[in-house]
């Protein structure tokens, strides 16, 4: 059996940065070409960063997209590395123009991937199953396409495939084994989700035995607004055994030597096959020489646990938020309470403590213990630490206003968020708030206080999430014999959001052991109340938990963007009407 040398590239593009994400192939098909590779493999949309939403829209977009794939054909053929298959993701069109305007927008683009060699652009092939469902809309903005292309790649067919095309059965995964392919690559934008690399691998076994052909699964990694990639890239032979698997969250340059049956008799260059989909037939004439020594060892990464693999997410999302988005640091208020301490130590080992600002905002409610432990955080991650007493402000509004009440515990939050926005626009920090997916379930924020902010790196992680990566983070730090980040108090002490004498966050709320499994079941399970009781839960508890949920869509839809980690993050994962009299019954 012929053997090819692949080279899976897990990399990191930005989304808009047509010339960036260019480059990024250049520079990582040269590191494939110096191990040896004789076929490397870019994730899905790489030249235009992914998803592009409304930007399908924009003919200039389009153009551009296509533009710099001929161009990149080019200048890897300048580079020298013309011999080498480049197999990269793009947006093409090929239908009528689009405007965003037109009976049916966005018809005529599609979700391409090309092979480029010897200076140009060997085949395409159009995404055939798109995904609509949970963040993804593809049927808004794609058409579908309904050609497998198979490349003849040194005396093996490799068939080109998407993302979805492996979620799904049927279709290119079917036409593959019909074509006798020995090979397919599936290029990917598969977002981030705990667990989710669980499914992926006997998915992708799956699809193995589908097509009776080796996988090779390249997905990017990196944040993009709401969502992050992981990578986990990796080769499945056509008998389920997975030969190699890159780790998660980092670049990755994944090497590795296939055997692959010899491709049989060159079919029709077009041909109709199952599902109603074409098989399209190119060849590639040369290749880069086979190489003479073993490709090093990929090796197979194992699983972390969940506690590590989310924090990594969460780091990953925030460093890419805070970097694309070019600011040079970020400001957050330190209570001293476990919230604001992880989105803190997240901050630290996202960006390093120099452009982490954190700030003590103390008011007359603010006890002894609250203030030494933000000053403690600030110790422990080396972050600039600052004190700003908000009770001189609090008061000229009290001297000025009427105000009693919960009124009066949201000015204490409002002139906190005052006080981080002013900080912002004076040194150019970006805002980071910190409430947890508890908080934002039932609405315990303060609109335009608290959760005033540009994102919110633990907007997805329900409380009781919270509490364990906190004892992750902190013994992980001492198992390398570090520093733990977090004050043992600040995991211990009950939440309290002290607005005002005595409160505890149980004074409104059921406790979090109580509250978040219902929370979970009813926002992430999609349980109605009918099998919220069924689960065991106290029917009063579960009466007022969802209303408390239902009535607060409105602060959800001005809440500020935050890294999903779950199946289902508020946000496009969950779009539900703010002006809404359904309640749950019976
Ligand atoms: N449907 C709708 N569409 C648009 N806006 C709507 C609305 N319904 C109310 N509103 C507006 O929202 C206002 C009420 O919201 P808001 O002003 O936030 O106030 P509200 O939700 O009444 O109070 C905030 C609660 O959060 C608690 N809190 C605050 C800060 C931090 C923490 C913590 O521990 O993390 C907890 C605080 O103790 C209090 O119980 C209304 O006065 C009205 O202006
Ligand atoms: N005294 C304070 N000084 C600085 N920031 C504060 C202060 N109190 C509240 N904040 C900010 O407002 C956010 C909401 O905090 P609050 O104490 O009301 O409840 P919480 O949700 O339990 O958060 P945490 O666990 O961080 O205390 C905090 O995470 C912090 O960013
Ligand atoms: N980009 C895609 O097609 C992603 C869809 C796929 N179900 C995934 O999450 O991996």
């Amino acid at each position: 059996m012929p053997t090819l040398r692949l080279a899976l590239s897990q990399v990191n593009p930005t989304v808009g940065d047509l010339a960036g994400n260019a480059e990024l192939v250049r520079t990582w098909s040269r590191r494939a070409a110096d191990a040896g590779a004789q076929l490397v493999a870019f994730p899905e949309m790489m030249l235009t960063g992914y998803p592009v939403e409304d930007l399908v829209f924009r003919r200039s977009f389009v153009a551009a997209s296509k533009a710099a794939l001929e161009q990149l054909a080019a200048d890897l053929a300048a580079d020298g590395l013309g011999d080498l298959p480049v197999v990269v993701g793009y947006l093409d069109a090929d239908g009528p123009p689009q405007v965003s305007g037109d009976a049916q927008p966005g018809r005529g683009a599609r979700n391409a991937a090309a092979l480029l060699h010897s200076g140009g652009v060997v085949a395409t092939y159009f995404k055939h199953h798109l995904p609509n469902y949970g963040v993804f809309d593809e049927d808004r903005y794609f058409l579908p396409g309904d050609a497998l292309t198979v490349v003849r790649v040194g005396g093996v067919d490799v068939a080109l495939t998407i993302c979805e095309d492996l979620w799904q059965a049927g279709g290119p995964f079917a036409v593959a084994r019909q074509a006798g392919v020995g090979l397919v690559v599936n290029i990917n934008g598969s977002p981030y989700e705990l667990n989710k690399d669980d499914i992926r691998l006997p998915l992708v076994r799956r699809r193995a035995a589908e097509a009776g052909a080796t996988i090779a699964y390249v997905n990017m990694i990196g944040g993009q607004d709401e969502l992050v990639f992981e990578g986990d890239s990796m080769i499945v032979g056509a008998d389920g055994t997975l030969l190699t698997r890159a780790p998660q969250f980092v670049e990755h340059l994944l090497v590795h030597d296939v055997e692959v049956p010899a491709a049989g008799e060159h079919g029709a260059d077009e041909e109709e096959l199952a599902d109603g989909m074409r098989v399209v037939r190119r060849t590639v004439e040369s290749l880069p020489p086979a190489p003479t020594g073993p490709a090093a060892a990929g090796g197979v990464m194992e699983p972390v646990a969940d506690e590590a693999e989310v924090w990594q997410a969460l780091v990953l999302g925030l460093r890419d938020y805070v970097n694309k988005n070019r600011f040079p640091s970020v400001v957050l208020g330190l209570s001293g309470g476990i919230d604001s301490a992880v989105v803190a130590a997240l901050a630290v080992d996202a960006l390093g403590p120099q452009r982490v600002v954190g700030v003590s905002l103390p008011s007359q409610h603010s006890s002894e213990h609250s203030r030494a432990d933000a000053e403690d955080l600030g110790k422990r991650t080396g972050l600039d630490y600052r004190v700003e007493p908000i009770q001189p402000m609090v008061d000229t509004f009290l001297a000025n206003m009427s105000l009693s009440g919960v009124t009066v515990e949201n000015l204490q939050a409002r002139v906190r968020g005052v006080i981080l926005m002013a900080l912002s626009n004076q040194e150019g920090h970006l805002v980071l708030t910190t409430g947890n997916k508890s908080e934002l379930a039932v609405g315990y924020s303060t609109l335009y206080g608290d959760s005033v902010g540009g994102f919110n790196p633990v907007k997805d992680v329900w409380k009781t999430l919270i509490w364990r990566l906190a004892k992750w983070r902190n013994a992980d730090a001492a198992s390398r014999g570090e520093t733990p980040p977090i004050p043992e108090s600040s995991i211990g002490k009950p939440p309290s959001a002290e607005l005002s004498p005595g409160q505890l966050d149980s004074d409104t709320l059921p406790d979090y052991d109580a509250l978040d499994p219902i929370l979970i079941g009813y926002v992430d399970g999609d349980l109605g109340r009918k099998g919220l009781l069924e689960s065991g839960h106290d029917p009063a508890v579960v009466d007022r938990v969802l209303r408390m949920v239902d009535t607060a869509e409105y602060k959800r839809r001005q809440s500020a963007p935050g890294t999903k980690i779950s199946i289902k993050a508020f946000g496009r994962d969950r779009r539900l009407p703010i002006t809404n009299r359904w309640r749950e019954q019976g």
